[in-house]
């Protein structure tokens, strides 16, 4: 005859603990595995709600469980200490709530207290001697073991869930650190592959211009850039000043269409103390800066009638003298210009000397814009994509469909367009994929009514006065349909600021 022993583990007892062991050692899927686990214990012992709690930063938050509606997960979190969770956590001793009903120290936050329902025990997750998680039980008027048994079987349970709960974050941790150093890898792959120093592009067109770097970087000749805005002509200008005899010398640039004419001259070649106004002290100019090193002058196209006789002149004489000065100064420095204007119509229209544009124009280096060479798109998305996840410490993945209105874009702000909408991807987008209609939002070009619905919805009092401006250069811009002289006369600024505002506000 088989008699009933109390200390020994009763046959249903027994196979709970079989179920759950094959339950978590089947399954990769945690919560799934710690889920049925729940589900098996609260049948086999007919228990009430039960539920495991993970401890993070001294806060114990649901991490599987059953009976717990969504909205009840989320409110019921414990600090340590908190309530017989928080205390079972705390002591790392097993809590019971004889009576639920009438003991302050059961806080109730999910609100499940019912009449079925008469005690509540908890009891900690304990892995290599630290708390990591409480494993909690409600006893109904159905259940028929007692408080001492079900504090045993917790206790059995908890070990085994610490156990797995306690690897799984080994390997997660372990996950993410491969996934890091993948990326890492992989940028490192991409700069090496496809790669011209910082440029992407493996196109024909840009093998093209990474030849000519190759070929003049070593000379001294002045080189012109051209090409649209954000194709990269600051790029070029920097790979081939470090790719030229003068690479431990400065990179000194000048953006000529973001300052007015008479400070212009002054930042090019400094000024002497008292040659105007705001001349408090004598300041070096840029050629100065770049002496022994390469000058790099964006926007060339803008600069006034007699800033281009003076820039002549340096270029013809290698001397100048500073705003304000009598002393001639003489420098040694490779000049890399750039524009995105037609310097050749500019000269046909009288607006830009013809012996200057000579003198620039000795290597001539053409950028193309993107959408004459959509093959770079992908790999230019994934270099952004890349960089920009790991700049976030985030994961973003594109569908295939969003990836094809990507690539079908026309992208006129070119690479700095792209560049810009993948990091608002980054920071908009989530895990699951940045599908198609996600897209429509972020490139306004695809849907300009639902860009502007979006638009309109930032309240005026939460404008900056740079949103104000930009919007008013917007309007300006559409009005015109896009001459830039008619919208910057429109709105009273000269032609050549707004080409910077434009710039500046990626427009
Ligand atoms: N081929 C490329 N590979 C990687 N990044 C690029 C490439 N082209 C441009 N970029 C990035 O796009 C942005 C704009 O590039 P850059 O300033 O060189 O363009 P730009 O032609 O000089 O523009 P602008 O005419 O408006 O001055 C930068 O952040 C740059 O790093």
């Amino acid at each position: 005859m088989i008699t009933q022993c109390n200390e020994c583990l009763t046959h249903k007892e027994l196979l709970v603990l079989y179920d759950i062991a094959s339950l978590i050692s089947d399954s990769r899927d945690i919560q799934k595995s710690l889920e049925k686990s729940l589900s098996a214990l609260k049948n086999a012992l007919d228990l009430g709600n039960c539920v495991i709690y993970k401890l993070e930063d001294e806060q114990l938050s649901i991490c599987a469980s059953i009976g717990f509606n969504k909205h009840q997960k989320n409110i019921s979190e414990y600090k340590l200490g908190e309530g017989a969770t928080g205390l079972a956590a705390k002591s790392m001793e097993p809590v019971v709530i004889a009576n639920i009903h009438n003991d302050i120290i059961f806080l109730n936050k999910s609100g499940n207290k019912n009449n079925e329902t008469i005690s509540y025990i908890a009891v900690p997750l304990i892995a290599e001697n630290n708390v990591i998680g409480v494993i909690g039980a409600n006893l109904t008027k159905s259940t028929k073991i007692d408080f001492e048994q079900t504090v045993r079987i917790l206790t059995i349970v908890s070990s085994l869930f610490a156990q797995y709960i306690n690897s799984n974050m080994s390997i997660t941790k372990e996950k993410e650190r491969l996934e890091e150093l993948k990326l890492y890898y992989k940028m490192e792959w991409d700069s090496k592959v496809h790669n011209f120093g910082d440029i992407i592009g493996d196109s024909e067109k840009m093998q093209n211009v990474y030849k000519v770097i190759e070929r003049i970087a070593q000379s001294e000749v002045t080189v012109l850039v051209r090409g649209e805005t954000g194709t990269g002509k600051e790029l070029v200008a920097s790979a081939i000043h470090k790719r030229s005899k003068r690479n431990d010398e400065p990179f000194i640039k000048l953006n000529c269409a973001a300052i007015t004419d008479t400070l212009l001259e002054s930042e090019l070649f400094g000024h002497e103390k008292g040659a105007f106004t705001d001349a408090k002290e004598t300041r070096k100019g840029r050629f100065e800066l770049a002496d022994g090193g390469t000058l790099f002058l964006d926007e060339i196209g803008d600069i006034s009638a007699s800033a281009q006789v003076k820039l002549l002149r340096v270029l013809q004489e290698r001397e100048f003298e500073r705003v304000g000065g009598s002393k001639t100064i003489r420098v040694n420095v490779r000049l890399v210009a750039a524009t995105n204007r037609d310097l050749e119509q500019m000269v046909k229209d009288g607006e830009f000397r013809e012996d200057l544009y000579y003198r620039l124009n000795v290597i001539p280096i053409d950028l193309p814009p993107l959408r004459k060479r959509g093959e770079d798109i992908k790999l230019l998305v994934n270099f952004f994509l890349e960089r920009s996840m790991l700049n976030h410490k985030k994961r973003v993945s594109i569908t295939n469909e969003a990836m094809s209105k990507l690539m079908s874009y026309p992208w006129p702000g070119n690479v700095r367009e792209l560049e810009n909408t993948i990091e608002r991807i980054v920071l908009m987008g989530n895990e699951d994929g940045i599908t198609a209609e996600d897209m429509m939002l972020l490139l306004p070009a695809l849907n300009n009514e639902k860009a502007s619905e979006k638009h309109m919805q930032i309240p005026f009092e939460n404008k900056t006065l740079d949103d104000l401006e930009k919007e008013a250069i917007i309007n300006a811009l559409e009005n015109s349909g896009g001459n830039l002289s008619e919208a910057a006369k429109v709105l009273g600024i000269t032609q050549r600021q707004i080409g910077y505002k434009v710039k500046k506000y990626g427009i």
